[in-house]
């Protein structure tokens, strides 16, 4: 069942709409909202859809209004669909102390732990409650699903990707947290959502899952060297090392003087799509 849309705005652009849509998700037991952008090519028939994950303090209009990426989805006909980074209004007390956990920072996975169990499923709120949603509402092409996202968004579309193989036929990522059990976001996330016992984190961490045997579509990730949070956080190498030693295929670019911002996001957005568009073509499956 699918729960009623409520159409907040909508903007012509590149010959397409640029919308933001909100509803009452069962998952996270809040009302969420999302951005969709639909290329011109969809007002005629089914397109492949690239969900885009965003990161740390980031809402579903982050991504419309900063990367740019309207302008390529509309040449190569893909449409876009942007989620919130976490519930918001949930009344937790302590989601809003911090930017990097709470809301605004939902970590893609279902919390297990009270009292963030109540209201962050952001896990089963996208592969399922809003993947259906879109896939029924919006004119997709079947099975033509691909899935990115920047930073703890990254993260997102690596663990999703690898937790739900076969739903999503293209993924990438741009600065991602490729092993949130190792670095100083993920710890603090992966405590608070998941408790202390770290046994139960490796099935959120990407490498740890590769490692274990997940594996991916062909996979894009761009890296900026300028990038303040690349040393502590985001350390791309260990997921060049893990899929090296099991056979995974990435492309890791790493870009000199590109920080972590969305300048950089905009940068290779284009790249990112067309990555998607050559997986997603009809007779690709
Ligand atoms: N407030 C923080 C910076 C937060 C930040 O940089 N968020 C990034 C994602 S970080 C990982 O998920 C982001 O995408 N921000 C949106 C933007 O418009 O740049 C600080 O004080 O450093």
């Amino acid at each position: 069942m699918t729960s009623e849309l409520r159409l907040l705005s909508e903007h012509a652009c590149f010959g397409g709409l640029q919308c933001f849509f909100e509803h009452d998700a069962e998952s996270t037991g809040t009302p969420m909202r999302f951005g969709v952008y639909l290329p011109p090519q969809a007002a005629k028939g089914p397109c492949p859809v690239v969900f885009y994950l965003a990161g740390l303090t980031c809402t579903e209009e982050t991504f419309a209004i900063k990367a740019g990426a309207q302008r390529e989805a509309a040449r190569l006909g893909l449409i876009l669909v942007s989620p919130d980074t976490s519930p918001r209004g949930t009344g937790l007390e302590g989601a809003d102390a911090a930017w990097d956990f709470g809301h605004g920072a939902g970590f893609y996975l279902d919390a297990t732990v009270a009292p963030w169990a109540s209201h962050f499923r952001m896990e089963r709120y996208i592969t399922q409650e809003l993947h259906a949603l879109v896939t029924t509402c919006l004119p997709v092409l079947p099975g033509a699903v691909g899935l990115m996202g920047h930073s703890m968004g990254g993260h997102g579309a690596l663990t999703l990707a690898l937790r739900h193989p076969g739903q999503y036929r293209s993924v990438s990522a741009l600065a991602p947290i490729v092993a949130p059990s190792q670095v100083p976001w993920g710890r603090k996330a992966f405590a608070g959502y998941l408790g202390p016992d770290e046994a139960a984190w490796a099935a959120h961490d990407a490498c740890a899952l590769i490692a274990a045997g997940g594996r991916l579509p062909p996979l894009l990730v761009d890296q900026g060297l300028a990038d303040k949070f690349l040393a502590e956080q985001l350390q791309p190498e260990r997921l060049e090392t893990v899929c090296r030693e099991v056979g995974q295929d990435l492309t890791l670019r790493r870009h000199s003087a590109y920080d972590h911002g969305y300048y950089f996001v905009a940068s290779f957005i284009a790249e990112h799509l067309q990555h998607h568009a050559r997986l997603l073509a009809p007779g690709k499956a």
